[in-house]
């Protein structure tokens, strides 16, 4: 049985054309003019693009005392209905301490739940022999090339310098792509008790205790010590100059260093901290937290430009009760918000609608850049013959006005409630599947999606370790009667 989509117009991250795409089963089959199908999707007026990828999201995710009330099949019914095939979970080790215990504990939670494919990224929260050992069958075994680490959250999820090294060390030698959520975690946490004992004990003392110098400093160790370890190196949720900044300087310099902004970060600024409605303030908190309109100018500046590469979410959806742990203190507030829904048509919204981006740029910002990224391109994140049908008719016509009532997220408000959209997905398609209908009351298919296995990575590991190799600081040999006695 194939399907045919007819009549859009095809945008990939390099251009656009006038095309049908023929599926059949779950591949791409043919793209080219006047094909015919079994079953025909109108694309007519519309767009036909990669099925988003959002590489960042933590369902179910046990965290701050509590556990993020997004569920596997929540979070990717969300995902499907605003366009998103594809999501990236970090997988966190429990008490035991397991990295493949953990993997197996992720497993059992999304495996049934799962409406599209998924993938993971491995936090590495501490540092010993095990999983050193580990980090090998997760990458061989198991299929995941990226490590997490975290410099913030201290005393529950924050490494070190010396084992971040380690870490990325091991990554480099396994082909493994570290990840880092740069804040100084330690500067963090004095600044939280300086606010708290200065009586700012609400919201805005979340934003007050994580200056962007804070995340500009880690950025900078972070790169230092992938350069170090020999590793390239991805940085989540950058949000401010001074981490871009940190990533373009690196680039300059020939490293190979990524930056993924966030829809949050680039729409919602400072402000919302400030609102007199605690609860509305509470439902903003995250980490890093949004930023003033400079801070958004650089990060769309570097979406364009090309120093920044991909638009994630950070999906950590807490509900208001959950919100409520932090009355009286700050820092007790779940850190997280939602977003996984609306990143693309706030993306598109914001800006190709506005000039700040081009409809290429957006497709790569929200699906090609990241496949490569992840090591699954052009099976995800393209349209090409033998590819995967993750496919989305993109419709420019549809306005929306986001809102809590219509969104499928379980949480009980959104972030960007009252904010109006200007395009959505008339159909996504998941693998030849149309997971969602625009207007067409699209259920769940809980178990119909997949975890997708990504390799290690062979070229850029291969080509930074040769150009290590050739440049390291070797011994001179030096002509023994050329050295004078010691003293
Ligand atoms: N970002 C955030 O506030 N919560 C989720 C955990 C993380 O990514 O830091
Ligand atoms: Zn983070
Ligand atoms: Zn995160």
């Amino acid at each position: 049985m194939s399907k045919v989509i007819k009549g859009g117009t095809v945008v990939t991250a390099d251009r656009q054309y006038k095309a049908d795409v023929l599926i059949e089963g779950e591949k791409i089959l043919e793209i080219g003019e006047n094909l015919t199908g079994d079953e025909v999707i109108d694309a007519s007026e519309a767009y036909v693009i990669p099925g988003g990828i959002d590489p960042h999201t933590h369902l179910e995710m046990p965290f701050m005392g509590t556990t993020a009330a997004e569920t596997f099949e929540s979070g990717t019914f969300a995902a499907a209905a605003g366009g998103t095939t594809m999501l990236v979970d970090f997988c966190l080790p429990g008490a035991d301490g397991s990295l493949l215990n953990a993997i197996d504990d992720w497993d059992r939670k999304s495996k049934d739940q799962i409406c599209v494919d998924i993938s993971y990224h491995m936090a590495i929260t501490d540092w010993n022999e095990r999983i050193f050992n580990e980090m090998e069958t997760v990458v061989k075994e198991r299929g995941i090339n990226t490590f997490k680490h975290f410099m913030a959250y201290k005393g529950a999820l924050m490494v070190e310098d010396d084992e971040m090294f380690a870490s990325f060390k091991r990554c480099a030698e396994l082909g493994a792509l570290p990840l880092v959520h740069a804040e100084n975690g330690d500067i963090v946490q004095e600044l939280q008790q300086k606010y708290l004992a200065e009586g700012v004990t609400g919201p805005e003392g979340h934003a007050y205790s994580r200056p962007p110098e804070v995340e500009g400093e880690a950025a900078n160790r972070a790169i230092m010590i992938a350069d170090a370890a020999g590793t390239p190196l991805y940085i989540v949720h950058v949000s401010c100059e001074q981490a871009h900044e940190a990533i373009r300087r690196a680039r300059q310099k020939g490293m190979r260093v990524y930056g993924e902004p966030l829809i949050q970060h680039l729409t919602l600024d400072e402000s919302e901290y400030f609102n007199k409605d605690w609860q509305y303030a509470a439902r903003r908190v995250m980490s890093p937290p949004f930023r003033n309109k400079e801070h958004q100018a650089s990060l769309w500046a570097g979406l364009a430009a090309g120093s920044l590469q991909v638009v994630a979410t950070d999906h950590a959806a807490f509900d208001d009760q959950q919100k409520r742990m932090g009355v009286g203190d700050f820092t007790k507030i779940p850190n997280g918000t939602g977003g996984l829904e609306e990143r693309m048509a706030m993306l598109w919204t914001q800006g190709v609608e506005t000039g700040r981006l081009t409809p290429e740029e957006f497709v790569a910002a929200t699906s090609s850049n990241i496949a490569k990224i992840l090591n699954v391109y052009p099976m995800k994140g393209a349209l090409v013959p033998g590819a995967d049908a993750d496919v989305v008719v993109w419709d420019p016509t549809i306005k929306k006005t986001i809102s809590p009532a219509t969104q499928k997220s379980i949480i009980d408000y959104n972030v960007f409630e009252g904010m109006e959209v200007t395009a959505q997905p008339r159909y996504t398609l998941s693998r030849g599947d149309v997971v969602w209908a625009y207007g067409q009351n699209s259920q769940p298919q809980p178990g119909r999606g997949k975890f997708v296995k990504r390799a290690p990575y062979a070229s850029a590991s291969k080509a930074l370790s040769k150009w290590k190799s050739l440049n390291t600081p070797r011994k001179i040999e030096r002509d023994p009667m050329n050295i004078p006695s010691g003293v």
